[in-house]
């Protein structure tokens, strides 16, 4: 299981210590979570931020596009430094370019399910991408509820990638908790997102991951 903090839970005047600390604590991979202020009512980190982020961490940067238009800003990300960017299905109507216009940057592609959509929609676009990001709460702000009935999602993508003979990572985000990692994990989740858990409450981020870890053997 990889564990990947999500910095939208930080100290965004301390963002380079606190990456470095959840890098130390045994982080797998940082997630950016861009936010755009129009496919979420939220606004966040531009390509600045990213490229700002590279140089203090050698942990591999999934960039989470909450931005309508994706395909507009997946050159400024990739030139950023981002390994993985993710699109959702919802905010294009031409998903299979984005994902082509991602891997000719040179980036891994990641495809983004939000609660209220079908795995249909993403369907056809499984052979093409290294994961899929099941949200597991509506995109926009961290600290909200765990939706449970999203690992049907995540146990539903797990049986096509076995059937379909797939390689894809099964992702999830939003309300990963100590309490509900294990019925994700259960499911087939491969990389597990936490923000608020891992930053804001309780012990250090390494004791939160630690927790995280034996939560979802
Ligand atoms: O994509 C996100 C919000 O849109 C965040 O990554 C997600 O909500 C993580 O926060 P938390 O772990 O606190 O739920």
């Amino acid at each position: 299981m990889k564990i990947a903090p999500s910095i939208l839970s930080a100290d965004f005047a301390h963002l380079a210590r606190d990456i470095q600390t959840v890098q130390q604590g045994g982080a797998d991979l940082l997630h950016i979570d861009v936010m755009d202020g129009h496919f979420v009512p939220n606004l966040t980190f531009g390509p600045a931020v990213v490229a700002a982020i590279r140089p203090v961490t050698s942990l591999p940067l999934d960039v989470h596009m909450m931005v309508d238009d994706p395909e507009a800003w997946i050159p400024a990300f990739a030139k950023a430094g981002a390994d993985t960017l993710l699109v959702h299905v919802e905010a294009t109507p031409h998903i299979y370019r984005a994902l082509q216009l991602i891997q000719e940057h040179g980036v891994k592609a990641g495809v983004v399910v939000n609660p209220g959509t079908s795995l249909s929609a993403i369907e056809e676009v499984l052979p093409l991408v290294d994961q899929v990001l099941v949200m597991t709460v509506n995109p926009g702000f961290g600290g909200q509820a765990f939706l449970p009935a999203m690992a049907q999602k995540v146990a539903q993508l797990a049986r096509w990638r076995s059937e379909r003979g797939l390689a894809f990572k099964i992702e999830v985000d939003g309300g990963i908790t100590d309490q509900t990692i294990g019925t994700v994990a259960a499911a087939g989740a491969d990389i597990f997102v936490a923000g608020s858990y891992v930053f804001a409450k309780g012990d250090s981020p390494a004791k939160q991951m630690a927790k995280l870890r034996a939560a979802g053997q």
